[in-house]
């Protein structure tokens, strides 16, 4: 079965009563059925029906449920001349992870350790 592709501007023109289509990651749903149904609410569909709403799904960090059933809804593709870079944002572990450094280390463990000492000084001091 060959899937039905859509321009930018015909998903545009098709959000109204009956359709809603929404764009995520160069495919393209019908979200109409399932404004009602939706945990994140009806507003932010309506709201990017006609549009790319790529980023704003992924910014939720949608579960991998939400992600299967997103296929429900699928009713095609955006043109290839038309498809954008999907960009999904799952931070690397290289970028998360900082380098370890002197001043870093200090910055965390100087305060309780400088602490530590001074209690230590003034308990020796008050009954040693
Ligand atoms: C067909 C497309 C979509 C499906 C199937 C879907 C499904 C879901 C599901 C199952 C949840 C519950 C949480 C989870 O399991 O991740 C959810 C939450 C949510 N969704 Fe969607 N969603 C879709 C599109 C969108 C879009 C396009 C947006 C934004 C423009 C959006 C915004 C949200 C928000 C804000 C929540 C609430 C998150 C929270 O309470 O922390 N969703 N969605």
């Amino acid at each position: 079965m060959s899937v039905h592709k859509y321009t930018r501007a015909e998903v545009a023109a098709r959000d109204n009563n009956k359709q809603n289509l929404i764009i995520i990651d160069n495919v393209v749903y019908d979200v109409a059925a399932f404004l009602e149904d939706h945990p994140g609410g009806t507003e932010v569909l309506v709201d990017n029906a006609g549009s790319d709403a790529s980023e704003c799904f992924h910014e939720v960090g949608h579960s991998e449920i939400a992600i299967e059933w997103r296929n429900t809804f699928k009713v095609g593709e955006i043109v290839d001349e038309e498809k954008l870079e999907v960009k999904c944002k799952q931070p690397s572990a290289a970028e998360s992870a900082e380098p370890l450094t002197l001043g870093g280390l200090l910055a965390v463990y100087g305060p309780p350790v400088a602490m530590a000492v001074l209690a230590y000084l003034l308990y020796t001091f008050l009954f040693g």
